[in-house]
């Protein structure tokens, strides 16, 4: 048997094209939605991140602003910035490429952006939202994993679903979103014994730990779906997930490839956060 790929670039070009229909629509309104996305430092794969971001939203019709500050910025100058950019009316959302340098606190400058224009959902404000059922934006990476899971018309009511790996930004939000869609949900974490045991029940099982080959095609239950949220540079200079794609292929009935599986749903859900940002706004001065 030889899993289904499950093709998260494609996708990502359906959910684009919608998204510049509604940029469209917008800019009708005299609105151009606009994303401002803040590196510090000079990490090479932010970096590349921040260049796709930037990428989309031009093909999308997004105004984009990158600002990039020197890796020895001081908290509270990044703080100004953050505070410059609420205040900002040509931008919609707000995006601190993290990780931050050690030197930050990264929770006190993610509480700093307004959290209406906090794209990645990462705010307490609306993880609290999420958590209890009315999200406001919902993170991305599980946004986008989401859109996969429907696209492919995995059914999740009653699922196990696995997930491993339980980070503020994946796990814990990818868990929410699926127990509200009726899964069961298990969320692993370093210290979780016999990690196979727990693995192999799942249904939907994602994988986002840093940790390349941690899954293995053993410790998956025959015709489950897989989804690999790792993004792992190889000494050689490829892109690996945390799933050993080999082993895992032979036995799962679907599998997001990486690259060009959630990676790229996560440019585009970012997007989509972005225009829905844009046409709140624009409802409230309506009203
Ligand atoms: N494709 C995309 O769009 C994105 C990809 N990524 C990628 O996903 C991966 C995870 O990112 P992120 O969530 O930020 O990572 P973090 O490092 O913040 O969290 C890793 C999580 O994995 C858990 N973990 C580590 N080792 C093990 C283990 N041996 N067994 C079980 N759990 C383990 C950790 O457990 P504990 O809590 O106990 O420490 C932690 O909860 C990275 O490769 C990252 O690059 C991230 C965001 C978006
Ligand atoms: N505030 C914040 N929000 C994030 O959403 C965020 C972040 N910080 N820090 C880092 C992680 C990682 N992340 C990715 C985004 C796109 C790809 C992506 O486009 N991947 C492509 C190609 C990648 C490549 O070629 O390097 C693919 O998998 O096919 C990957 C990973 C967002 N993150
Ligand atoms: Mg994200």
């Amino acid at each position: 048997m030889t899993a289904r790929l499950i093709d998260g670039k494609a996708l990502s070009d359906t959910v684009k094209t919608e998204v510049s229909k509604r940029v469209l629509a917008l800019k009708k309104q005299g609105i151009t939605p606009g994303l401002a996305v803040v590196l510090v430092g000079d990490d090479p794969a932010s970096q590349v991140y921040v260049r796709n971001k930037a990428a989309a939203c031009d093909k999308a019709g997004l105004h984009s602003r990158v600002i990039r500050l020197a890796a020895d910025t001081t908290e509270g100058e990044l703080l100004d910035v953050v505070q410059e950019l609420n205040a900002d009316r040509s931008i919609h959302g707000i995006l601190v490429q993290l990780p931050l340098p050690a030197h930050m606190n990264a929770s006190l400058v993610i509480e700093a952006i307004a959290a209406d224009k906090d794209v990645d959902g990462f705010h307490v404000s609306n993880a609290g939202l999420l958590m209890t059922g009315q999200p406001l934006f919902r993170p991305c990476t599980p946004y986008g994993i989401m859109k996969m899971l429907e696209a492919e018309n995995v059914a999740l009511r009653g699922a196990e679903a696995v997930i491993v790996g339980a980070s503020n930004i994946v796990g814990k939000p990818m868990a929410m979103l699926l127990l509200a869609a009726g899964a069961t949900v298990t969320l692993c974490n370093s210290k979780t014994r016999d990690l196979g045991a727990q693995t192999r029940r799942a249904d939907v099982l994602v994988v986002a730990t840093g940790k390349p080959g941690i899954v293995t095609g053993d410790m998956i239950k025959p015709g489950a779906v897989v989804i690999d949220v790792g993004i792992n540079r190889c000494a050689d200079g490829r892109l690996v997930g945390d799933v050993e794609f080999d082993s895992a292929k032979t036995v799962a009935g679907a599998i997001t490839p990486v690259p060009g599986g959630v990676g790229p749903m996560t440019i585009a859900m970012l997007l989509v956060n972005t225009v829905e940002a844009a046409e709140r706004r624009a409802a409230a001065i309506h009203i």
